[in-house]
């Protein structure tokens, strides 16, 4: 632990972070190493899919003009950071207080908002694309490099599209270390975004919320201000970074933590993504991999608590179950 803190100090760390990070590659998406990391389940910047160069065009202004009167989710934060929460697990923990506000609008008032609240108030729309908008966004849409993200779906059996989210945030916004559990191909439209991923395996540095937690695949270490005390293995985090521009596409292979910042620098950011299920995995061996041990815990936190029903009994039974006998 020491020691990991000991080499962070000695290098120079180029991010506000304490924490030993590697860059993301970027390759173009012609190459065999994009495509084997990308087989390996290993982040990559892809920096020529012209996946959405059909979309390097929009703005706040076109959007607001074609992308039709339909009702757009809008996150706002008292602070800089959005940690995504589950409303139907709100009820499992009583004393829960959701960290940000939810409304829905129109994309227009999302943008009077956006110009009227410049600085204090964070607010960040995020709804995934539907058939509610304008023909304009329609025909961009269609133009998305579909052949090529259909052909990295097949080649690497994954299960079908879900969604594409449009993500539309204000400078400084953070949307704090969690994992998903899909593939995704996340693309840049407008403005600057800084990533940090974390392998799977770094799920005993990271302490995620419970399952039943609001805050499931979230991680409860604030990067910015580690409780060691609380998270002692924090101190041996170590990962990945990278920022993604307009046109490039980062890989973010499934249950990899990851963090997402819109630069400083750069005013509102517009991303859309593309997530993918799972495809059914092949024959299982062993050892099993990080990501086959976190659905492990996934699966195992769920059954204990639907076999106690009261949520406030599964720590103590935890707790009965491995102090003094697995530690
Ligand atoms: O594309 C991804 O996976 C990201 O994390 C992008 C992230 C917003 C995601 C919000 C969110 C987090 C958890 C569950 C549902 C929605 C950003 O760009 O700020
Ligand atoms: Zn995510």
């Amino acid at each position: 632990m020491a020691a990991a803190r000991e080499r962070n100090e000695s290098r120079q760390t180029s991010n506000s972070y304490n924490i030993p990070l590697t860059a993301i590659p970027r390759l173009s998406c012609t190459s065999p190493e994009a495509n084997q990391l990308i087989k390996n389940s290993k982040p990559v910047i892809l920096t020529d899919t012209n996946l959405v160069a059909s979309a390097l065009h929009w703005d706040l202004n076109y959007l607001a003009s074609n992308i039709g009167d339909g009702k757009f989710t809008v996150y706002k934060s008292s602070s800089h950071k959005f940690k995504y929460y589950s409303d139907k697990k709100c009820q499992t923990v009583r004393e829960f207080i959701p960290p940000m506000q939810q409304e829905e609008m129109s994309f227009q008032d999302f943008v009077n908002l956006l110009k009227q609240s410049k600085g204090e108030k964070k607010i960040y729309l995020q709804q995934a694309l539907n058939d509610s908008v304008g023909p304009n966004i329609v025909t961009d849409f269609i133009k998305f490099n579909w052949k090529w993200v259909t052909d990295q779906q097949k080649t690497n059996k994954w299960g079908p599209l879900t969604s594409n989210l449009l993500l539309v945030g204000m400078e400084g916004n953070i949307t704090p270390v969690h994992y998903d559990e899909q593939e995704n191909f996340f693309a840049q439209i407008y403005g600057e975004k800084r990533f940090l991923l974390f392998h799977p395996d770094q799920y005993e540095n990271l302490y995620p919320y419970p399952v039943y937690h609001p805050h499931d695949r979230q991680s409860q270490v604030e990067l910015d201000s580690p409780d060691f005390d609380r998270f002692p293995n924090a101190r041996n985090l170590q990962g990945y970074e990278g920022v993604v521009k307009p046109g490039d596409v980062l890989y973010i292979p499934m249950y990899w933590w990851h963090q997402v910042e819109s630069l400083q620098n750069g005013g509102e950011t517009i991303s859309v993504n593309f997530w993918y299920m799972a495809g059914t995995p092949e024959k299982v061996t062993h050892p099993l991999t990080a990501q086959q041990k976190v659905a492990m815990t996934r699966n195992i936190e769920k059954m204990i608590l639907q076999a106690l029903s009261d949520p406030e009994e599964v720590p103590p039974f935890m707790r009965m179950l491995v102090v003094g006998r697995y530690t």
